[in-house]
């Protein structure tokens, strides 16, 4: 049977990339995509800006919603501390089974734990299930539709504490118009918008940081 996108990304992967070497599989994705066929990571120019606000927050306890291939996963484990705990939740089981290759294949699956359903059954699993705390970080890259819900839904959960980031990609495409609306105005957040492109794309897209005020 032929392969679907995602596999043949892997493919490329462990054809081309260096095992246990998280930046080569990171690139290698990168040219796939720029090169062959496009895919909804978050890329390498969104890329730069999500590693400087996980290197800024330095996170001992991550969440990321939408693992798809884990592109975002293996560039955020790739920068996090020994001992750190990074959860990623993904819906379709055929993605979650690429995601768990690749993340394997670049020696992170130390640091990150594949959690495969709907985010808004298993958020509220996260305290007793998974023994978490609260979240010092959480990448939001999920059905765009999703993320208010599912932001109201960790705070609900007591899952923020004063300081925990919340970083949203696709905030202008595809857009998530009502959670820019709902952490700008709800007085729960500091927002910041950072400005760049739509992945392997000369679109403008943008990323928005907002900072639970506790
Ligand atoms: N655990 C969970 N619970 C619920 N739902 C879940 C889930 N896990 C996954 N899902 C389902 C959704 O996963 C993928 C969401 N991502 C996107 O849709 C996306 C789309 C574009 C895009 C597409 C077309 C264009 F023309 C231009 C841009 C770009 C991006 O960067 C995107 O991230
Ligand atoms: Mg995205």
């Amino acid at each position: 049977m032929n392969q679907t996108k995602e596999q043949r990304v892997l493919q490329y992967v462990l054809d081309n990339a260096m095992r246990g070497d998280p930046q080569s599989v990171i690139d290698n994705i990168d040219r796939y995509c720029h090169e062959k066929e496009w895919a909804m990571n978050v890329g390498d120019q969104k890329g730069l800006i999500l590693d400087n606000i996980v290197k800024e927050t330095n996170p001992s306890v991550c969440l990321e919603l939408g693992t798809y291939c884990g592109y975002s996963a293996v560039r955020i484990a790739r920068l996090l501390k020994p001992g750190t705990r990074f959860f990623t939740v993904e819906f379709n089981p055929e993605f979650a089974a690429v995601a768990k290759q690749m993340i394997e294949f670049a020696g992170v699956d130390d640091k990150v734990q594949i959690l495969e359903g709907n985010t808004q059954d298993i958020i509220p699993q996260l305290k007793k299930k998974y023994e978490v705390d609260t979240l010092d970080f959480v990448f939001v890259d999920h059905w765009k539709d999703k993320y208010t819900p599912d932001t109201k839904l960790l705070e609900k959960c007591n899952l923020l504490r004063k300081g925990s980031v919340i970083l949203a990609d696709n905030v202008i495409v595809p857009g998530a118009p009502d959670f820019l609306e709902y952490v700008r105005t709800c007085g729960l957040y500091d927002c910041t918008n950072y400005p760049s492109f739509l992945e392997y794309m000369n679109e403008k897209d943008a990323l928005e940081k907002a900072v639970f005020r506790g």
